[in-house]
This record gives structure tokens, C-alpha cells and sequence, in this order.
């Protein structure tokens, strides 16, 4: 089954919708936001409960029960929706910034250094020039 078309931008309008409606938004600072994602992050970490005893999982979880999956479904739709939520009160167009970010990938990671192999890009060539992202990291 596939997503239906959902998009950044909708799931953006409905969070904000969410806020103001509750108003909220006095609470939703960049601050708070990003606290809060950070708890949602370390709750998907704490998911290794239903990972583990499992050996390795195959993609698309088979075996796994409706409610287990659910319940995954339900953690890391946490992450991204205060992701969105943080990205649009710090005026971050994520979707945009995602793309750029994908095209940063792809010049560290250029398909004939990187295919099959799991290296960190720094490890891939050394007489390559660097491609340094906004963090400095290359
Ligand atoms: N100030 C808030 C509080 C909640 N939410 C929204 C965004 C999240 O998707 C969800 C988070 O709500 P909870 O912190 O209550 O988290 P859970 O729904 O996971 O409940 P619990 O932590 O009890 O499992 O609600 C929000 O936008 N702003």
C-alpha cells in the first residue's frame, strides 16, 4: 500500500493547524520543539524492545503484528511531525533542504567510489577534493 500522496507541505499545515487551534503555539518554540523531538528520538531508540530476541529483521517486517507495527508507525510519525513542525517555525523549508542535502550526498558518495561499499566517505579517497556541507563536515 502506498502513502496517498501525503506531502511536507500538508502534514506542515495540519501541525500548525493542530497548534493554533489548541493555542499552542506560545508553546511551540524552536526551544521546545527541538527538546521535544529529541525525547521522540530516543523513544523510537528505546523501539530495540520490539526489534530484539528477533535475530535480524527483513524489510517490510514480516511476521510482525498489526499492532506492533502500529505501534512503529505511531513513533516515528512523532519524530516527523516535530521535525515538520520545528522546520517550519525556524522557516527551514525541509523539503527543500532535504533535496540539497540529498545532492551533497551524492557528491561525497559518487557511485564509483561508493558502490557495494559501506565506507564513510572520508575513507573513500583521500586525494579527493573535500565536499564540505554547511557543518563544516566533509
Ligand atoms: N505540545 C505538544 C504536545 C503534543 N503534540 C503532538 C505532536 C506529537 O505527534 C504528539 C506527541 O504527544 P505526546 O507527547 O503525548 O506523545 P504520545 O502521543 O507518544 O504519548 P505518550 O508519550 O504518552 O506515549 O502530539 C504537539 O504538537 N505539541
Amino acid at each position: 500500500m502506498g502513502e496517498k500522496g501525503v506531502t511536507l507541505e500538508e502534514l506542515k499545515k495540519r501541525m500548525a493547524e493542530f497548534a493554533s487551534d489548541r493555542d499552542w503555539d506560545q508553546f511551540h518554540s524552536p526551544r521546545n520543539l527541538l527538546l521535544a523531538l529529541g525525547g521522540k528520538v530516543r523513544k523510537v531508540g528505546e523501539l530495540s524492545e520490539i526489534f530484539q530476541w528477533r535475530g535480524e529483521v527483513a524489510r517490510g517486517l514480516p511476521g510482525w503484528k498489526e499492532e506492533e507495527r502500529q505501534h512503529l508507525g505511531e513513533e516515528l510519525s512523532d519524530v516527523l511531525l516535530y521535525l515538520v513542525r520545528l522546520s517550519d517555525v525556524c522557516g527551514v523549508y525541509l523539503g527543500e533542504a532535504a533535496l540539497r542535502k540529498l545532492q551533497l550526498n551524492a557528491l561525497k558518495y559518487p557511485v564509483h567510489l561508493s558502490k557495494g561499499s559501506s565506507k564513510k566517505h572520508t575513507q573513500n579517497n583521500v586525494n579527493a577534493p573535500a565536499v564540505a556541507d554547511s557543518n563544516g563536515d566533509c
